[in-house]
């Protein structure tokens, strides 16, 4: 019996494609009304991704390959550690690749005024845009006063200098949970709300951006992230309502293999 034959061919930087998916437009009719850009089929999905590299062995060598490969492919942003920030930055120095920082991160329940001070050395570092994790605890206690100073204290400290993405952590709330804070988001002054550090017990889905996407106004962002690693994956998340998706495998969603068919 003749070996069988692998036709599946990695395609290289240089022409890296992208598969629509067909019959997948994305289903809001109020698109205009954004203040940030929607995914529509026949836009580039590599536009809208985080490169997110926030691995705790990272180390120069990564940041400097994941900054290449995001120049490469055009990602909207690298998003580090906030260590990592001042490198990235020189790294990225003369693109128009973004830094973005991640803060409080990933558990959250750090002191406010920590959040506060790393948000602002990430933006003095060259962060523009900045995930923090939200007080997961606080909210579960329904302490929405404390998790809405939380987050103005780091709206504050950036001073509008960075994009403020809140992180959710939505596999540890109750639906009604996530809808609080997505309200409570808003109203400390956020630009995004986002699902997941993609260290928690799981990542986006579909019905939790559907359900952020209702609880907030069309002015804030909603960004998917943890667990997205295909192209079909993260496009359902943006035809969902999602305006940004932050994935570790930014590459393998753009450059995916020819013969597959998870798009
Ligand atoms: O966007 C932030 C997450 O850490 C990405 O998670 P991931 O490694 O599962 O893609």
């Amino acid at each position: 019996m003749p070996e069988a034959v692998n036709t599946a061919k990695r395609i290289t930087p240089s022409d890296a494609r992208e598969t629509e998916i067909e019959n997948c437009p994305n289903d809001d009719p109020s698109i205009l009304e954004y203040r940030f850009p929607i995914w529509v089929p026949g836009t580039r999905t590599a536009a809208f991704i985080d490169y997110t590299f926030l691995r705790p062995e990272a180390n120069a060598r990564d940041i400097a390959v994941i900054c290449a490969e995001a120049k490469e492919y055009g990602f909207h942003s690298v998003c580090v550690s906030s260590g990592w920030v001042r490198l990235t930055r020189e790294k990225l120095s003369g693109s128009p690749v973004k830094v973005s920082a991640v803060v409080g991160f990933p558990l959250g329940a750090v002191a406010t005024r920590s959040k506060a001070f790393e948000a602002a050395a990430a933006l003095e570092d060259g962060a523009s845009e900045i995930s923090m994790v939200i007080s997961i605890g606080k909210l579960i206690d329904g302490e929405h006063e404390a998790v809405e100073r939380d987050i103005g204290a780091v709206v504050q400290a950036v001073q509008g200098g960075a994009l403020i993405k809140v992180i959710l952590e939505t596999a540890s709330l109750t639906d009604g949970q996530k809808a609080e804070g997505c309200r409570i988001a808003e109203a400390a002054g956020a630009d995004f709300v986002q699902t997941s550090t993609g260290f928690g017990r799981g990542g986006a889905t579909v019905a939790d951006i559907r359900l952020m996407r209702a609880a907030v106004s069309p002015m804030m962002g909603i960004k998917a992230s943890g667990g997205i690693r295909n192209l079909a994956s993260a496009q359902a998340l943006l035809s969902a309502g999602a305006q940004r998706i932050g994935s570790s495998s930014g590459v393998e969603i753009v450059n995916r293999l020819e013969s597959s068919t998870d798009a």
